[in-house]
């Protein structure tokens, strides 16, 4: 029985995974993708892209609304690929992209679970970077417990190939400092590859079997017994995966309970929807945007704005904002725009955009 390939797309807020992914299905018309996107936030932005872009005729986008994908109250998870694998005639490969606030073990770790295992197949793990933030150090620890630090740090130590994306314009000088910095923060990365706007070779990213070895049905994710120079096994009441490392902690053996810790969100990150019914200017909801972007602590602005002639599409990743009118003939809606940041304070956002788009919004 043939599992079908699980490929993960990781990465920070903002690095570009749906662009990535956008563009894999856009080159991979030979392989027919389920895709699975998982956005931190109630509203899903991320699937209504890859719709809009109409670049979706070969592959079937599922939204899963749980911020943390897998993670022990997610209910979506298993049904979603139950039903997948009941129409496995119709899927070559599965690509889920996390949230950016998420971590991909929680995903990896279920694959490999006893009832996911004999059907699907973790092909490789892909971390999305945003190379022109890494180079300008907005991922170096400002404090111990930086909470961006540590997620960046904890999302590329879980992946097996890290994406450096965003590179437009980065000289050769840039790129390997961008290298190093990536193999100071996570050693054990097999391949680090480039992407010149968000552009991979399918034949680099899809069908990799990293996870596979030959002869065998399956193996797990960084069991002890299989971390190189340790010969250690897994205690006697542990299933494989409870013995592997997490960035900065090193190998080590716990409870699948305790275990559980790694993969709770922190409180301090939260994310909420502004809206607005009033027509918005692109100039004028760009500078509003950049302006609160800088005094609020937003990491990641995305959304949509009814405007005179079509409407618009947000996105802002820090204070790199791009509001662009999209054509005519698509749906005006009222304006959502989804906000994440750490600790972020709504009612200054809102206070800010009415002054700001001299609109009204709520
Ligand atoms: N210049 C440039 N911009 C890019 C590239 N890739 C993505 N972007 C832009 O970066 C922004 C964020 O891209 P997304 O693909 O939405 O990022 P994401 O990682 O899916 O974001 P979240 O799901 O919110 O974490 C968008 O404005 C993209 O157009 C790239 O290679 N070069």
């Amino acid at each position: 029985m043939n599992r079908i390939p699980v490929t993960l797309i990781t990465g920070f807020l903002g690095a570009g995974k749906t662009t990535l992914l956008s563009n894999l299905i856009r080159t991979s018309r030979n392989r027919r993708l389920a895709i699975l996107v998982n956005e931190f936030g109630e509203v899903s932005i991320d699937g209504a892209l890859l719709r809009d872009d109409g670049r979706s005729a070969d592959a079937e986008i599922h939204d899963l609304p749980n911020g943390l994908i897998a993670y022990g109250d997610d209910q979506d998870f298993l049904p979603t690929l139950q039903v997948l694998w009941a129409r496995r005639e119709q899927i070559d490969h599965i690509l889920i992209e996390t949230s950016g606030l998420a971590l991909p073990t929680a995903v990896m770790e279920r694959l490999q679970g006893d009832d996911l295992a004999p059907y699907f197949v973790l092909d490789a793990t892909l971390a999305v970077v945003d190379t022109p933030l890494l180079l300008a150090g907005d991922f170096d620890p400002a404090t111990d417990g930086d909470p961006v630090a540590s997620l960046f740090r904890q999302q590329l130590a879980s992946a097996d190939i890290v994406v450096l994306n965003k590179i437009g314009g980065l000289d050769d000088d840039a790129l390997l400092d961008a290298e190093a910095r990536v193999r100071g923060l996570a050693p054990a990365i097999r391949f680090i590859e480039l992407a010149h706007d968000a552009r991979l070779d399918t034949r680099l990213t899809l069908g990799l079997h990293l996870h596979e070895v030959a002869g065998s049905g399956h193996r797990h994710y960084g069991p002890v017994a299989t971390l190189p120079g340790l010969n250690l096994r897994p205690l006697s009441d542990q299933r494989p995966l409870d013995g592997h490392s997490h960035g900065g902690l090193g190998a080590h053996s716990h409870g699948l309970a305790t275990h559980r810790h790694f993969h709770e969100q922190d409180p301090g990150w939260q994310s909420f929807t502004v809206s607005s019914t009033e027509a918005q200017d692109a100039d004028t909801l760009r500078r509003a945007l950049i302006a609160i972007a800088r005094c609020e602590p937003l990491l990641r602005i995305k959304g949509f704005a009814p405007a005179t002639g079509g409407r618009l599409r947000i996105q802002a990743v820090r204070s790199r904002v791009d509001v662009q009118l999209q054509d005519a003939d698509t749906p005006v809606r009222p304006a959502q725009l989804v906000c994440i940041g750490y600790h972020p304070s709504r009612p200054r956002v809102i206070e800010q955009l009415n002054e700001l788009t001299g609109t009204r919004w709520r």
